[in-house]
């Protein structure tokens, strides 16, 4: 049975959640599940945004057949080449033979290598700043390479000031009947899903993310329809000045994200003392350990804090595993403008340390402090000094940042 929601009078969502998911992209848990969102705009011809994933593809169909009634679909835009928002494209294809698909040569390519249906017969490509007229609605279109995928493209429908961003603006967790961002208590319960999504999925591309920024700035944007998660119509502008702000790699707020991998607990309470005292100073501190903790987790507050400590444990003269996944995943992700500090430890050669600073040193405007801690076996009393010259050295640049 069909379940949709209507957004205005012309547009409505025919998308759908899975709660069933355990791992989006094999890589971040989703407890709260996902949506894939489509959206289908009824005018005087009828135009899809996007289709979804295998996973919802039922009620997918039964929205688009209720919606449509005895119309035909004319027009299908992709913007983003993923599966999980093109399964069930060619499937589309096949219920609506007539249907034209509207899209960039870098989707075309894209489509040939997933699909074997007849694509240059039904293509209309579209290049930056194309307008195409579907009736009442002037569908403007704005590349977005790399804002995930190279073909990424996003639409604006200048007729009612519609921003369909693909998975740009998107958030982890199912909708669960609210379509509207401003129907829930997005700060309280999503803001942390969406910059634990924008961090893992997007968060890479921080400089192509501020190109098309800068794109849309002048657009009077009404409406913003993501691929995944909520609607926005209200405060649009807080939820593009987070983008501004994770794009451009600057913290949200001044504290230490303390991440530890620890064997036996030396590495651990190494940890938790320096985290003590930096909360003597007034200076917020959360820790994770790497082992417990994903490091899709660990890298959603290292974009959200100022400052990052590591402390590891050598192991096999390298890094602890756990660490090491997560030191590599950090430079993989492009984290910039941090102030960083590294403890480490070990029993017979302790490595960690001078490991974990040369990976970082890959890493844009890191500012990774002198002072070090390195251990042997068990911190000492008399190493309570290099723990506080930490502690003095992160309350120094945190003062320097206010
Ligand atoms: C498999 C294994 C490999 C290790 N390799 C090294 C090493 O290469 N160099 C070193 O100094 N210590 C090495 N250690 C010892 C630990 O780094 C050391 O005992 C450290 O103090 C453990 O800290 P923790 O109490 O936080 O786990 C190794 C330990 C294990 C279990």
């Amino acid at each position: 049975m069909y379940c949709l929601r209507k957004i205005t009078d012309d547009l409505t969502w025919v998308g759908g959640n899975d709660r069933r998911l355990a791992m989006f992209e094999g890589v971040y848990s989703v407890p709260d599940g996902v949506s894939y969102n489509s959206y289908l705009m009824m005018d005087e011809k009828t135009v899809l945004f996007d289709t979804v994933d295998k996973a919802i593809s039922k009620v997918f169909f039964e929205n688009l057949t209720e919606m449509l009634g005895e119309r035909p679909l004319d027009y299908l835009v992709v913007h983003h080449m993923e599966p999980d928002h093109s399964f069930t494209l060619e499937e589309v294809v096949l219920r609506y033979p007539n249907l034209k698909i509207i899209c960039n040569t870098k989707i075309v390519t894209m489509i040939k290598q997933f699909f074997d249906f007849d694509i240059d017969s039904r293509a209309i490509i579209v290049k930056e700043g194309d307008v195409f007229s579907t009736g009442k609605h002037q569908l403007k279109f704005y590349m977005a390479p790399m804002v995930h995928w190279p073909e990424v493209m996003m639409t604006y429908d200048t007729t009612d000031g519609i921003l369909f961003s693909a998975d740009a603006f998107g958030c982890f967790g199912a909708l669960n009947g609210a379509i509207f961002a401003d129907e829930v208590d997005f700060q309280q319960h999503y803001m942390k899903e969406a910059r634990r999504y924008y961090a893992n999925i997007i968060g890479k591309y921080g400089s192509q993310v501020q190109a098309v920024l800068k794109k849309i700035a002048s657009l009077d944007i009404r409406l913003l329809c993501p691929l995944h998660g909520f609607v926005w119509r209200k405060d649009i502008d807080q939820y593009v000045e987070k983008y501004e702000r994770w794009s451009s790699y600057t913290p949200e707020e001044e504290g230490v994200v303390i991440a530890y991998a620890s064997i036996y607990g030396n590495t651990e309470n190494a940890a938790e003392i320096l985290a003590a005292r930096l909360w003597d100073r007034g200076i917020k501190a959360v820790m994770f350990d790497v082992s417990v903790t994903p490091a899709s987790d660990i890298i959603t507050s290292a974009f959200q804090y100022s400052h990052l400590v590591f402390a590891s444990t050598t192991y096999n003269n390298g890094i602890f595993v756990s660490m090491e996944a997560l030191i590599f995943d950090i430079v993989a992700h492009n984290l910039q403008n941090r102030t960083v500090a590294v403890i480490e430890n070990g029993s017979w050669a302790p490595v960690s340390g001078k490991l974990i600073r040369a990976e970082l040193e890959k890493c844009k405007n890191m500012n990774i402090l002198e002072n070090k801690l390195s251990i042997k076996s068990s911190l000492k009393k008399n190493q309570m000094i290099e723990i506080d010259a930490i502690v003095d050295a992160i309350e120094e640049t945190i003062v320097k940042n206010k």
